[in-house]
């Protein structure tokens, strides 16, 4: 079981704060929606997590260790932070078994990740020829290749049509079925409410809500970060 602990999080850009003292917990065995309006700090949240941006203080520790102290990342983390990324020119398959390749992970992984996602048919085509929920699949093939105990997701249904959206819906309840710790980003509260156990709602870089995912989200969600009484 994978662990995660946020602790007294914070990312400044000049003087602003925009990940502010943040702190919570992911757990293991649970989809953890992690929800906020546009700019909240989601993302940085995100990349402080997986080593792709130092927090200004703070820890964001995965089974104890920042990122970068990890023995083996990419079988302990897999994550998706953008779609894009990808060498336009190269085949499906060999982008993953680049990845592989330097991750010093098994080759034979390629093509269980493929099916895994549902590419298997397109593994020969270049990136290019890609569409968008096309892509998205790939990043989380990408992010499967290490069998992690944990995956962080931002926005991974962006572009994923509706039998896309039940697809990764399937998915991330099957790796928390089998003890996983997903933590996925998204805008879409209806997804994320047929999806997730456990909520985390930031606004302005600070944690407002934390809890089991109840009935109303939309209601917690307006209320955790004041949208709904602006008027
Ligand atoms: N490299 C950077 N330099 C300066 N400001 C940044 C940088 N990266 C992010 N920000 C700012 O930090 C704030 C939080 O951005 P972030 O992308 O983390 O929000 P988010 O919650 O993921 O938003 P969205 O839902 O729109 O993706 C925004 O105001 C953004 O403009």
């Amino acid at each position: 079981m994978t662990s995660v602990r946020i602790r007294d999080l914070t990312k400044r850009y000049g003087d602003v704060a925009v990940v502010d003292g943040l702190t919570f917990d992911v757990p293991a065995g649970a989809v953890t929606g992690f929800l906020g309006p546009n700019g909240a700090g989601k993302t940085t949240t995100l990349r402080m997590l997986v080593g792709l941006a130092r927090p200004s203080a703070g820890e964001a520790l995965i089974d104890g260790r920042a990122y970068r102290e990890l023995r083996e990342p990419r079988r302990t983390v897999g994550a998706v932070l953008e779609s894009g990324g990808f060498h336009p020119g190269r085949r499906g398959r060999d982008h993953l078994r680049i990845l592989a390749g330097s991750a010093g992970l098994p080759a034979a992984r390629v093509d269980e990740v493929l099916d895994e996602v549902g590419l298997g048919n397109a593994a020969h085509r270049r990136v290019r020829t890609y569409s968008l929920g096309m892509r998205q699949r790939l990043g989380l093939a990408g992010a499967l290749l290490g069998d992690p105990g944990l995956l962080v997701l931002d926005e991974p249904a962006n572009g994923l049509d509706p039998a896309g959206m039940a697809w990764l819906r399937g998915l991330l309840r099957r790796r928390a079925a089998s003890g996983g710790t997903v933590l996925v980003s998204s805008h879409v509260l209806a997804e994320v409410a047929q999806t997730a156990d456990h909520i985390v709602i930031v606004h302005e870089g600070r944690l407002r809500h934390e809890g089991a995912a109840g009935a109303d989200l939309e209601q917690t969600f307006l209320q955790a970060t004041g949208v709904g009484h602006a008027g």
